[in-house]
């Protein structure tokens, strides 16, 4: 280990600040572009001992966990709370800019469309078991030091006020040292508690947890690696008025506010579509709300997400048919005949993108394209299969949906 002072340049990609160092770059987690500061560096490693000069863009942290400091912060979860509002929305802006420019696209890129503390309905925590207690935290970044949380701005508060009700049914599933995850999505009809890492559970151990969910009120189910422990009422979502029951550990948009915000863009671009293909539709998040406009195919890979997009259609009045089909788009994409029949396309993949159902596309007829991604380089790839194959992008909107770290999702629309 050495020590030497440095000045930050900028900020990197997952928020660290990157300065140049004696030997090269220095990456250095809790520091903004401007500041002199004090480093104690393994390699290209950076941690701050002192911050010599500030920049005026730091600002105090909105959490204890955080560090007393904003220096050396040492709850994993947020990255970016010593960030003034300013400087931490261009960085995110920024961020799609940069991606899309690495592919040779310079589109007119929106504002951010901010996120707010306390927007956070679903969650995935940490938790291990210890003789004493059971915690529930974040890990610490680049560590397995698990810190035990009592405050979380960036969740609703609703959800932390039950911490104690959590810890008291991860305390139940687990034995003594067992590091697992708690995924906790707060739904219309309670919470929606997903255990998941956890060895096989006994059946006193599945005896407890449901004795202790019984006991409570507002846990709408609980299960354990994807399976029901217990579910004394189904969880519910409403995806702009369709009810929709999720699977156990199904994937959610962690705020509604950036739900609402992607749907709004999505609807707007597809207008008055007469048929849309949604593709990686999961529960339906745009699928149901596009079906008040006109017929929709929906494709994913997974049955369960699928079959209650499936059972909310069937169930609804007043909207259009929804057809679902079960499909790999990774290797088996919609081909360009398959397009033909739609005249708006909408696709939300998983971070590693589109690729070959975008080169698909390229090739395609269909009118109007709305990408929904989280992560902007594959974004990036994506949009630059399109428009080399004649699309043109009309628009690009990043959204904050995790506030205070370096993810930014990203509705980018196109037409033919
Ligand atoms: C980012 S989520 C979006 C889900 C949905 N659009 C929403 O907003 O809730 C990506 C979805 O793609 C699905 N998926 C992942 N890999 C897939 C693949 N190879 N083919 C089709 N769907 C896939 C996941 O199961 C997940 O539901």
């Amino acid at each position: 280990m050495s020590t030497e002072t440095v000045t930050i340049q900028k900020l990197g990609a997952q928020g660290d600040g990157i300065a140049n160092g004696t030997d090269g770059p220095v990456y250095v987690p809790f520091t903004l572009p401007g500041e002199t500061v004090a480093i104690a560096r393994i390699k290209s490693q950076g941690t701050v001992m002192s911050i010599t000069t500030p920049s005026p863009d730091r600002q105090e942290p909105h959490c204890r966990h955080f560090g007393p400091d904003g220096v050396n912060g040492t709850c994993g979860g947020c990255t970016l709370q010593h960030a003034g509002d300013a400087l931490y929305r261009g960085f995110k802006r920024q961020l799609v800019i940069d991606a899309l420019k690495s592919k040779g696209l310079t589109p007119e890129v929106g504002e951010l469309v901010v996120a707010h503390p306390g927007e956070r309905r679903r969650v995935t925590f940490a938790a291990r078991k210890t003789e004493k207690e059971m915690l529930i935290g974040f890990n610490q970044a680049e560590s397995h030091h698990l810190v035990n949380i009592e405050e979380c701005p960036i969740s609703s508060a609703s959800l932390i006020a039950r911490l104690p009700a959590i810890k008291a049914i991860g305390a139940a599933l687990a034995v003594n040292a067992e590091a697992f995850r708690i995924t906790v999505l707060e739904t219309a009809t309670g919470l929606d508690i997903a255990a998941d890492g956890l060895k096989t559970l006994s059946d006193q151990q599945r005896r407890k947890a449901t004795e202790t969910v019984l006991s409570m009120r507002g846990i709408a189910r609980v299960s354990v690696n994807g399976e029901i422990l217990i579910e004394p009422v189904k969880p519910m979502l409403d995806f702009g008025g369709v009810n929709v029951s999720p699977p156990a550990g199904s994937f959610t948009q962690a705020t509604k506010p950036a739900e609402e915000a992607m749907a709004e863009l999505v609807l707007a671009h597809v207008g008055k579509a007469k048929r849309v293909a949604d593709l990686f539709a999961g529960t339906g998040t745009f699928s149901l709300r596009l079906a008040r406009i006109g017929r929709v195919h929906a494709v994913e890979s997974e049955d369960k997400p699928l079959a209650a997009l499936d059972h909310a259609a069937r169930n609804t009045q007043g909207i259009k048919p929804v057809s679902v089909e079960r499909r790999d788009l990774f290797r088996r994409p919609l081909m360009t005949s398959e397009l033909k029949v739609y005249d708006a396309v909408v696709f939300d993949p998983p971070r590693a993108g589109a690729e070959f159902q975008c080169k698909e596309l390229a090739r395609s007829t269909v009118k109007k394209i709305a990408a929904v991604s989280c992560n902007p380089l594959t974004l990036a790839r994506d949009l630059a299969i399109l428009v080399e194959g004649g699309y043109r992008i009309t628009s690009v909107t990043p959204i904050d949906q995790f506030l205070w770290t370096s993810h930014v999702e990203v509705v980018a629309t196109l037409e033919k």
